[in-house]
Formats: C-alpha cells, sequence, structure tokens
C-alpha cells in the first residue's frame, strides 16, 4: 500500500519506518528540509533507541523516501497519516495551526480514493473539521469522491517507541465510514497477526480514548506521588507500600513509580488540552485538575527539600545534576522536570552542573543562555558540588562508583528524585541519601519482621510482643 505520513517527529518517522517495515511503500513529509536531507542520508534528527538501524534498513530496502512537498507526495496514496505536532497554547487548548496549515495544503492538492488519518493528539471534533474542510474543496461539489476523514491516535511512548509500535497493546481506529475502516484494517493486518487487537468505534471516540488514557497515567502517577509524601510524614515507607499496591490485580503494577512528577511532551499537554476541553463543555473536571495541581506541587517540592536541607539558602550553593531528559531512552527534554528544578535552582541563586548520556545537546537548546554547566560524564559534574541530584534513571546512573562521587562532592548528600538508590549503602560510602517522601527524621517506622524461611502453615498464630 502505498502510505504518506506528513510530520516527521517521534511520532511520524516511527511510524513512517514500522509501516515501511511491513511491507508498505511510504513517504514521510517533513516542512523542515534540513531534517528532510538529514532524513535521506540516514541521520535521524533525534535519539530513540533502534530507529536508525531500522530507518538505514528501509532507506537501503528501497520502501521508504523523504519529501517537503505535501503535494509531490500524495501522488497515488491509499493512506495519509497526519502526525505533526500539536502543542499547548497559553490557554492550555491544543495548537492546531501546523496540522491545519496540512489539510489547507491537502484541501489544495488533488488526489485520488485516499483515507486521511489523524495521528496527531487532537481535541474531541477535530476529524469533523478536517472532513467539512477538505470536502469544501474536493468531495461532491468538485466533482471528486468524497474525502474520508479517521483518526488513529498513538500510545507509543518514547524510549521504546519501536517496540510500541511493532507490538501496540491495542491499535484504535476511529472510523465513521466503512471504507476507511477496511483501510486501516487492511494496513493493520500484519501488526493484528503479530496478535494487536484493532478497536473500532467512531470517531469521536477514537479521539476522547487518547486523551483519557494519557489522563488515566498521569492520575496514577499523581496519586502514588501523593501517597508518597504521606507515607512520609505517617512514618510509612513507601517502598513497602507500593509492593503492596502492585500485587493487587485490580490496580496493577504500571504507572506507581513517585518520582519528580511526570513530565514530556504528551502527560502534562494533553491533561491541559483535556482540562480546557471540560472548560468550554461546562464541566469542572475536579479530578484532572488535581491530577495537574499534584504535579507541579511535586517539582516544588523537591526543589523545597534541597533548599531546605541548606538551611534555606541556596546563594554560593553548586549543584550537580544527573539526567536531563525528561525519562531514560529519549533525547526528549520537553517539559521535562529537570530543567523546571534547574530553572529554580538558578533563581535562587545556586551555580548547575549537569550531565546527560544522550539529552545534553537538546538541554543546552533548551535552557538557552541560563547559566547552566555542561559536564563532560557523570563524575566530572559532582566536582565541587554541593549536592547531587538524580533527576533521570539512566542505567549509567543505576550504580555508579559511590566511593568516587563521594570523594568529589564536597556537600555529601544525594537527592534521589527517582527513587533508584537504597539509603543504607549511600551510607556506607558517607553520603547521604534523600528521597521524596521519606520520613522526616526522628519519625521511625516500626521494624520490619522477616517472613521465617520455610513458614509452617499449621503453626499456631503467635501472640504479639
Ligand atoms: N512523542 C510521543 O511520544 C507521542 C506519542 C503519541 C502521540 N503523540 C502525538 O503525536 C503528535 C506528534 O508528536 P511528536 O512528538 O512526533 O512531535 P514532533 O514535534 O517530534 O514532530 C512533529 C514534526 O512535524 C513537523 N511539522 C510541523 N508542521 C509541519 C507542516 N506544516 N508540514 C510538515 N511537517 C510539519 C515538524 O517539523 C516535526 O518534525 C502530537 O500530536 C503528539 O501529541 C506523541
Ligand atoms: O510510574 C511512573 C511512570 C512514569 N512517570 C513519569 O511520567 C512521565 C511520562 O512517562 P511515559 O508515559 O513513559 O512517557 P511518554 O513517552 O510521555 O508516553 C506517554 O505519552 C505518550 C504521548 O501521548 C503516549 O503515547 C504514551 O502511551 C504515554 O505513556 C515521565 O516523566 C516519567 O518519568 C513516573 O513518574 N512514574
Amino acid at each position: 500500500m502505498k502510505v504518506v505520513v506528513i510530520g516527521s517527529g517521534y511520532v511520524g518517522l516511527v511510524t513512517g519506518c514500522c509501516l515501511a517495515e511491513a511491507g508498505n511503500q511510504v513517504v514521510c513529509v517533513d516542512h523542515d528540509a534540513g531534517k528532510v536531507a538529514a532524513l535521506r542520508a540516514g541521520r535521524l534528527p533525534f535519539h530513540e533507541p533502534g530507529l536508525d538501524e531500522l530507518l538505514a534498513a528501509q532507506l537501503q530496502a528501497g520502501r521508504l523516501s523523504f519529501e517537503t512537498s505535501i503535494a509531490r507526495a500524495m501522488r497515488h496514496a491509499a493512506v495519509a497519516f497526519l502526525a505533526v505536532g500539536t502543542p499547548s497554547q497559553t490557554n492550555g487548548s491544543a495548537n492546531l495551526e501546523n496540522l491545519l496549515h496540512c489539510v489547507h495544503e491537502l484541501a489544495d492538492t488533488a488526489f485520488e480514493d485516499c483515507v486521511i488519518v489523524v495521528k496527531s493528539t487532537v481535541p474531541i471534533g477535530t476529524g469533523d473539521h478536517i472532513e467539512k474542510l477538505l470536502n469544501a474543496k474536493h468531495g461532491a461539489a468538485a466533482g471528486q469522491p468524497r474525502v474520508r476523514v479517521a483518526s488513529n491516535p498513538e500510545f507509543l511512548a518514547e524510549g521504546r517507541a519501536i517496540r510500541d509500535f511493532r507490538h501496540p497493546s491495542r491499535i484504535v481506529v476511529g472510523a465513521n465510514d466503512e471504507g476507511s475502516a477496511q483501510a486501516l484494517a487492511e494496513l493493520y493486518a500484519p501488526f493484528v497477526e503479530r496478535g494487536a487487537s484493532l478497536m473500532f468505534m467512531d470517531r469521536r471516540s477514537a479521539e476522547f480514548a487518547k486523551y483519557a488514557c494519557n489522563a488515566m497515567l498521569a492520575a496514577r502517577i499523581s496519586m502514588v506521588n501523593e501517597l508518597a509524601g504521606l507515607a512520609g510524614s505517617l512514618g510509612a515507607g513507601m517502598e513497602a507500600v507500593c509492593r503492596v499496591l502492585k500485587s493487587d490485580p485490580r490496580i496493577g503494577a504500571g504507572y506507581l513509580q513517585p518520582g519528580a512528577g511526570y513530565g514530556g511532551s504528551c502527560l502534562p499537554k494533553d491533561l491541559r488540552a483535556l482540562i480546557r476541553s471540560a472548560q468550554e463543555a461546562g464541566e469542572p473536571a475536579y479530578m484532572l485538575r488535581s491530577v495537574q495541581r499534584v504535579n507541579r506541587l511535586q517539582g516544588r517540592k523537591l526543589f523545597d527539600a534541597i533548599r531546605d536541607h541548606f538551611g534555606g539558602g541556596l546563594r554560593q550553593r553548586r549543584i550537580a545534576i544527573w539526567g536531563l531528559s525528561f525519562k531514560p531512552g529519549t533525547d526528549d527534554v520537553r517539559s521535562a522536570p529537570s530543567l523546571a528544578l534547574i530553572h529554580a535552582l538558578l533563581g535562587a541563586g545556586a551555580t548547575v552542573s549537569a550531565y546527560d548520556p544522550v539529552a545534553m545537546n537538546a538541554a543546552r537548546a533548551a535552557l538557552g543562555d541560563t547559566a547552566t554547566v555542561f559536564g563532560e560524564s557523570a563524575l566530572n559534574v559532582c566536582e565541587e558540588a554541593d549536592a547531587l541530584v538524580l533527576m533521570t534513571e539512566w542505567e549509567e546512573f543505576k550504580a555508579p562508583d559511590f566511593e568516587a562521587v563521594a570523594a568529589r562532592l564536597r556537600g555529601g548528600v544525594v537527592f534521589d528524585a527517582r527513587g533508584i538508590y537504597r539509603p543504607g549503602l549511600l551510607r556506607r560510602h558517607g553520603l547521604q541519601c534523600h528521597r521524596l517522601g521519606e520520613r522526616p527524621a526522628g519519625l521511625q517506622a516500626g521494624k520490619a519482621v522477616r517472613a521465617p524461611l520455610a513458614p509452617n502453615p499449621q503453626a499456631e498464630p503467635r501472640t504479639p510482643g
């Protein structure tokens, strides 16, 4: 099948490469000529594990090509995906400027019987609007077949995007007509053969399902972050509590890792857009607003813990940061909690030295001319620092040489915003370890009692004390 993918970012490029791998003839379009030239030469504009090999293989196989012109790409296309960015506007709503720009170009382009598929995350009703716009120019009045518009939201997560696309938990197709549903069923048939399930529904439900999923994920993270804070105040250990939560199949094990709050290009912006849609629909959206509020506070709590450790003042303090991307496996720093922390630290008069294995360039661009110092290695940024803050749980930060860290870190204190370090282990190296939601000093939890090696189910229950 001839497929066009408009927008060659994290979603568009992965979609294009994976659909080419499935045997389709794919043309990826982007208005950024520099990006298109790099992609034609097999160079990736961002970091995504495995994507460079997949890109090279599909270019070599002749199934994938790149274009700057939508009109040129659309010749003989059977399916065209819209996968451009839909970032937040200042009022929280999704900015559809780029998407509508592409739609107007499509409206001015003569194409045959091609299904237009919205893959970008868009407010409910956007598909209806696009269909109207396209059919005002195409359609029966212009003596051409009616243009059909479907919704096919994407659920991949960065850092594991190829795996997610090849083996999706489900493929959602929102179609208001038989023809577009059939075209997408045909396109995704190889994925269904490998076990993916196709879920058909009307277009508005598909658009809403995307926001609903991200709202649920964000809600779990905010809930576990709030519980972690509470556990700390009440003298309970959140790690043990999480084990209990995860063992309940009704609750499930995913998205229960407390941390510095959720970041990235999706959860924060999609929550904002959904809240905006709720407002327009006259719905109060109490839960969604609380999820967002807890997330904002979570970043603030980390900053407060660092500031309080130094008696309320950060002037002349040097803070080392490990990890800049919003999560491991990506160089994406959009809404990364690390950037908010760096701005707050610099604003309080601290100096910051930061290191990330892949996101240094992206962070440099995002931080602009702030006074952040970018180090050459994880150890290098600890040199003479008063504190180290672990912000992204990259593999290389999981079991560092704590001896070497302790030798360089002037302040001897580590703030673990991802809960990956054992405070006892760090103590043995002379390092103090703070985790979000930990018990304040002086508040002791009950001593943990280990289970006997071979529990005897017949044994009489012991009376406490
Ligand atoms: N990043 C993710 O993990 C993810 C996952 C699921 C869904 N989404 C959604 O998918 C959409 C795309 O996200 P992304 O992260 O890939 O965005 P991105 O910013 O990485 O990529 C968008 C691409 O579109 C190009 N573009 C913009 N306007 C264009 C135009 N007029 N013509 C041609 N190309 C144009 C840009 O140059 C860029 O390369 C968004 O709606 C996002 O919410 C993202
Ligand atoms: O238990 C957890 C899980 C995640 N996070 C944080 O949540 C954010 C988002 O993580 P993740 O969902 O892995 O990343 P994204 O790549 O943003 O993917 C989300 O957003 C995409 C864009 O809409 C969707 O397609 C995906 O399904 C959805 O997982 C990151 O800051 C994580 O550190 C936590 O704090 N605790």
